[in-house]
């Protein structure tokens, strides 16, 4: 809707059908790209200071910079993954900056399916950018009358609350596969906001953050929404059916990262563990539940 915009695209085929088509069959099936929508498969035909977007899964962000620093050190950066990188632990924003020192860095995150949004349905979403002028600029370049973004220049706990609500939307996802019912999984989404809040302090996120579009809001679409890969991924492990490999679950690397950065801050995340413990095939998900129902009562 602001265009024109460039999609870049890794694959020169993928580009050429997409060209021909009008269409990413491959990705968004049944949305017409846009006119104002280039395809390129070069980085150096984007002008340099316009924004760029990375939407790749979390564990490829830092390859994809490696690969493209060049290009893209002359561009304000948006991430649009949700996630913790496996291997250290760190965010979208986090990663750039190593990838990249000096790169302005930014995130877009909340509760959006992209078919959603490519269809012009109404949206709202979190920009959060360190630089309160950059993000601003961001703010003004990237809203639409349909995508309404709110700014923050909390990047950690936007970036906290989109990673961590995956996790807990595999678990409300077995649930509702197992049969446990709706009350278990508000139940579960509940004290997974306690538990998604919890560490995002303990990692210097501001409260609030968890609770706008970013956390809470994210987190009820994702618990609750079919569209979502990370629940129907859930259903299927709560209902013991198979899963496609290939589909992108960002909950699964993600829950064992939080695991671990939540045991060197000390932080408790039980359901997080449960949905490791889940993943490892180690428990079931009747005595993930009973081992969640049977901890020592205590104040809410
Ligand atoms: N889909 C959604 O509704 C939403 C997704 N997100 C987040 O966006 C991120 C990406 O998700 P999504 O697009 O749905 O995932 P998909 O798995 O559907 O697509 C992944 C995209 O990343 C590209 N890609 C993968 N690896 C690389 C790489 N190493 N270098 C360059 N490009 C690569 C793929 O290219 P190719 O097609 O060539 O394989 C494809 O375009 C995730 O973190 C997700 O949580 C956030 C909000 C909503
Ligand atoms: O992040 C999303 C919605 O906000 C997309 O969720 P899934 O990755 O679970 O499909």
């Amino acid at each position: 809707a602001n265009g024109p915009v460039t999609l870049w695209a890794r694959d020169p085929a993928h580009a050429d059908e997409m060209r021909k088509t009008r269409e990413n069959a491959r990705r968004l099936p049944g949305i017409t790209l846009p006119d104002a929508i280039g395809i390129a498969t070069d980085f150096d035909t984007v002008s340099p200071g316009l924004p760029v977007l990375l939407a790749v899964p979390m564990q490829q962000l830092r390859g994809m910079a490696e690969t493209h620093a060049a290009a893209l050190q002359d561009h304000p950066l948006v991430a649009c993954c949700k996630g913790i990188e496996l291997k250290t632990g760190q965010g979208p924003t986090a990663i750039l900056s190593s990838v990249l020192p000096g790169a302005h860095s930014a995130i877009l995150t909340g509760p959006s399916f992209a078919a959603d949004i490519a269809r012009g349905l109404p949206t709202a979403l979190t920009l959060a950018c360190a630089d309160p002028d950059m993000g601003e600029t961001l703010q003004e370049a990237l809203s639409t009358p349909a995508l309404r973004l709110y700014r923050t220049t909390d990047t950690v706990g936007a970036e906290l609350g989109g990673a961590l609500k995956n996790v807990i939307a595999i678990a409300a996802g077995a649930v509702m596969g197992a049969g446990l019912g709706d009350s278990a999984r508000a139940a579960l989404m509940t004290r997974g906001y306690a538990e998604m809040t919890r560490l995002a302090v303990a990692m210097g996120a501001r409260p609030e953050t968890l609770a706008g579009l970013s956390g809470f809001g994210d987190l009820v679409l994702t618990c609750t929404g079919a569209q979502s890969r990370n629940y129907r991924f859930g259903h299927a492990l709560g209902a013991g059916a198979d899963f496609d490999p290939t589909i992108t679950v960002e909950g699964a690397a993600t829950a064992r990262a939080a695991l671990s950065r939540a045991h060197e801050a000390g932080v408790d995340l039980p359901i997080t563990a449960a949905v490791v413990a889940l993943l490892d095939g180690s428990v079931s998900v009747l005595q993930v539940m009973d081992r969640l129902l049977s901890r020592p009562l205590k104040e809410e």
